[in-house]
């Protein structure tokens, strides 16, 4: 017999109409340390979702040879860029659901949807962040996970996280969830500011790589849009820039076991640059809303030393969007279209107040 958790009796008329969102990123450890990376690594890890092997065998694999050996390897890693603040992943998604929340408290300043960031694997998790929203009333949650490319093992697992965490409750709320925004306007317009904010105080690369993260290839053939959407966020990108195809290549990094996973790999790939006589790199990681260890150790640190090794001489990792004001309104626009009908009408912002008593003065209307 299923035990929900306890709720006060149902009476009719009681108004419960919030709405909340759950912003939810992968997830990582609570402490650059081994005991840490191994508690991490064995939820994450263990996720089927994320390694499709039978799972006896894989259970044997984890247990036996990868949960002895990688917690060590990973948490010097980790160490290299953990913050005051503490992990990277956690204090941008942090700062991104501060963001969103500040947003969305402008444009219904009555009745504002609740923002709670809830990490996938790891602290705070998922089952807490509903639990948090359905104690403050709400009755219809969003979800948005941080990965603007659909993928099985990403975003498909957060949605099963999120429905194994309300068959925990008798009254569950009514939820959606947020697919992909890989092509969204306001995403691709975010990332050429990004890029262009960094030309202005760097210079252009001879070649900017754009580097996602990997997927095993079977998982394309067996019907993942992942690969197909980097590339296609990688060619609007592109284009916004204005770049030739000789200017820009789209790569895939952090591979993870035996298989073949879908390429070109980053630092191969980085690496023939600098021996084919590219001197100037800088590599961007759009799939990657927040900072994280792929970005700031792997991109940032490991493949910058394959770059000078091998002839390169000018190297920069362009940092993800975390905070950028334009990101965050295009991420509170992608939300708002994801609520269609959940919500009333937004307030204009001031710039929206502005453009309006200025059409009106120009329409003539006194001042
Ligand atoms: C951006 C989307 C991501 C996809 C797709 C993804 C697939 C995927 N990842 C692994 C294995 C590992 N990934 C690790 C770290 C990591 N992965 C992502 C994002 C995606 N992963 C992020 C944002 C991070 C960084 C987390 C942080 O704390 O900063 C790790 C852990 C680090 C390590 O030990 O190397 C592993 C392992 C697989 C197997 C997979 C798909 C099949
Ligand atoms: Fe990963
Ligand atoms: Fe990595």
């Amino acid at each position: 017999m299923p035990s929900y958790l306890p709720e006060p009796p149902f009476t009719h008329g009681r108004s419960i109409a919030r709405v909340g969102l759950l912003l939810v990123n992968l997830g990582t450890p609570d402490a650059p340390d081994t005991p840490a990376l191994r508690r991490y690594l064995a939820e994450f890890l263990g996720d089927p979702r994320v390694v499709e092997i039978p799972r006896f065998f894989w259970w044997l694999i984890l247990h036996g040879v990868i949960l002895r050996t990688r917690p060590a390897q990973s948490a010097k890693k980790y160490a290299a860029i953990w913050q005051s603040e503490g992990s990277p992943l956690r204090f941008h998604t942090a700062a991104q659901a501060a963001g969103l929340s500040a947003r969305l408290e402008a444009a219904f300043p009555d009745n504002p949807p609740l923002v709670r960031y809830v990490m996938r694997y790891g602290q705070p998790s998922l089952g807490q962040g509903v639990t948090e929203l359905k104690n403050a009333g709400c009755d219809r949650i969003l979800l948005l996970p941080l990965y603007p490319q659909y993928a099985a093992s990403t975003t498909a697992s957060s949605q099963d996280a999120l429905f194994s965490a309300l068959a925990r409750w008798r009254h569950a709320p009514a939820v959606r969830t947020v697919h992909h925004y890989h092509d969204d306007p306001g995403y691709i317009s975010a990332l050429k500011g990004r890029v262009e904010g960094f030309w202005a105080t760097q210079g252009r690369p001879d070649v900017l790589v754009m580097s996602f993260h990997g997927v095993p290839q079977f998982t394309l053939h067996k019907g993942d849009p992942y690969y197909c959407e980097c590339l296609k966020t990688g060619r609007l990108l592109a284009q916004a820039l204005g770049l030739e195809p000789h200017q820009y290549r789209i790569s895939f990094q952090s591979l993870f076991g035996r298989t073949e996973w879908v390429k070109p790999y980053t630092a191969p790939l980085v690496e023939q640059l600098a021996r084919t006589g590219v001197r100037h790199v800088q590599v961007l990681c759009p799939g990657f809303p927040a900072d994280c260890l792929e970005t700031l150790e792997e991109i940032g640190m490991e493949v910058k030393a394959t770059f000078l090794n091998h002839g390169g001489e000018v190297y920069h990792y362009i940092p993800a969007l975390n905070d950028d004001p334009t990101w965050l309104d295009s991420l509170t626009r992608i939300a708002l279209d994801n609520l269609g009908g959940w919500l009333p009408a937004p307030l204009p912002t001031a710039e929206e107040q502005a453009a309006q008593k200025n059409r009106a003065l120009e329409q003539g209307a006194p001042q």
